[in-house]
């Protein structure tokens, strides 16, 4: 039988939306305000879910505990507080949009939890706008 455990984590970080290759004002044409040179900020709000096979010993998909610490060590712990842009050795070349954090959260976590589980990540940039990805 096959359930999804997922656990709710946050971040708060700042980031500038812009292409290094592009000149300022295509920028400002494709990214608006979002390309601001001092950055603005977000309270991102995570959800990340596994899915997998309910172990019959346990009754978890996974521990809820092991996956607190995870996303503690490896997203929390990189991300939070943090100007993506200039701290997060990630986003060097690659634009911190909700998109790509997404994607970027996915590849941290993936390897860390067994092979036979299943992950999506849901990030919320605003209480309006939220990203899901799942690998594909
Ligand atoms: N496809 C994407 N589009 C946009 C992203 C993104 O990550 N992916 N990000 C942004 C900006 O980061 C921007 O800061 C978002 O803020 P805003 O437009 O203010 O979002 P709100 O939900 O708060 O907007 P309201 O107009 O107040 O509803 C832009 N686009
Ligand atoms: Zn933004």
């Amino acid at each position: 039988m096959r359930a999804t455990l997922s656990r709710k984590a946050h971040f708060n970080a700042a980031h500038r939306l812009y292409r290094k290759d592009w000149s300022f004002e295509k920028n400002d044409e494709v990214f608006g305000k979002c390309n601001n040179p001092n950055f603005h900020g977000h309270n991102y709000e995570l959800i990340v879910s596994v899915t997998g096979e309910i172990d019959k010993e346990t009754g978890f998909v996974v521990d809820a505990k092991i996956l607190k610490s995870l996303i503690e060590d490896e997203i929390e712990a990189v991300f939070d507080h943090k100007n993506l842009n200039l701290e997060v050795l990630e986003f060097k070349d690659l634009n911190p949009t909700a998109e790509n954090i997404a994607v970027v959260i996915y590849n941290k976590l993936k390897p860390k939890l067994a092979a036979n589980l299943d992950l999506e990540i849901t990030l919320y940039e605003t209480p309006r706008n939220f990203v899901r990805y799942s690998g594909e």
